[in-house]
């Protein structure tokens, strides 16, 4: 079985290019390959198929929203195994390889996702570097709540970019103070969240960009996550009291950019594939 490994902003992601979706991706097989002591380790898998195909292999219900069947389709598992809606970063990784293998020769085109067709504008991709902007779609504020670590509860906006986030722009944090926090399992409200969250924690805005970190359902601390960036620039403006502008969100794993106009986001940023190789039959087999 070939992959390769990838990753945008150090969030980083094993592809599996599948075709003709012979893949079988149970929650434990992801997380054994995702696993960084028993498996390759990433924060997450990235399945390379066609939309129709996924269709026809029944791992889709029917084409998402926005998506036609000759589509490339980004079927994305967590870490755990589980799936989720939308990965920003993973869109960008994922059309930096099909552009850079040769399997896609526009540098526009729709990636689907569950959360719905994203278009892509991929603005270089060589074999190993990629710079691609992501339109995100619609960002929907759900409301406040809150997260806690360490007892310190810290308020935030629950914003929806295809998946669910909770964005905490606290005042009162630095870029040193935000380094220093303990992110290995903040509290949130199941109730207000019922599906599970990501949540990032952010300075205000200075200079035009904020520093942020998050936890990421199935996954955990992650150095970046593309989806938690667009809620992390949406917040941050409305903290401002503003609805549209550019911000620079930098990362432990580095910077993007995300524009959000008229309720919508557009996200740009790196791609870099790491590597290639076959992933061992046997190994493979024997995780049944
Ligand atoms: N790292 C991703 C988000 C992946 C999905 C997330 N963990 C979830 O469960 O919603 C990104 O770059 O957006």
């Amino acid at each position: 079985m070939d992959f390769s490994k990838g990753h945008g902003t150090e969030n980083d992601f094993v592809i599996l290019p599948d075709p003709e979706v012979r893949i079988s991706l149970e929650p434990k097989r992801v997380a054994a390959l995702c696993d960084r002591r028993r498996g390759l380790g990433a924060d997450g898998v990235l399945r390379v198929a066609r939309a129709g195909a996924l269709v026809d292999a029944g791992v889709l219900p029917a084409l998402p929203e926005g998506t036609a069947a000759d589509d490339w389709f980004m079927d994305y598992r967590n870490a755990d195994g589980s799936i989720a809606e939308m990965c920003g970063n993973g869109v960008r990784v994922f059309a930096h390889f099909v552009t850079a293998g040769g399997l896609e020769s526009r540098d526009a085109f729709v990636v689907g996702s569950r959360a719905g067709g994203k278009p892509v504008q991929v603005h270089s991709a060589d074999a190993t570097h990629g710079e691609v902007t992501v339109d995100m779609g619609v960002v929907r504020e759900l409301g406040e709540s809150t997260a806690t670590i360490e007892g310190r509860v810290y308020r935030g906006l629950g914003i929806d970019v295809g998946n669910p986030h909770l964005a905490c722009v606290d005042p009162h944090l630095t870029a040193a103070t935000l380094a220093a926090l303990d992110l290995s399992g903040p509290g949130f409200d199941p109730g207000f969240f019922p599906q599970g969250v990501n949540i990032e924690f952010l300075t205000p805005i200075a200079a035009g960009a904020v520093d942020m970190r998050v936890y990421e359902r199935g996954v955990g601390e992650t150095r970046s996550c593309g989806t938690g960036t667009v809620a992390a620039a949406a917040a941050a403006l409305r903290f401002d009291g503003a609805d549209s502008g550019t911000v620079r969100v930098h990362v432990p794993g580095g910077a993007v950019q995300v524009r959000i106009e008229d309720g919508r986001a557009a996200l740009r940023g790196p791609s870099v594939l790491v590597a290639s190789g076959t992933i061992g039959d046997h190994w493979w087999d024997g995780l049944d």
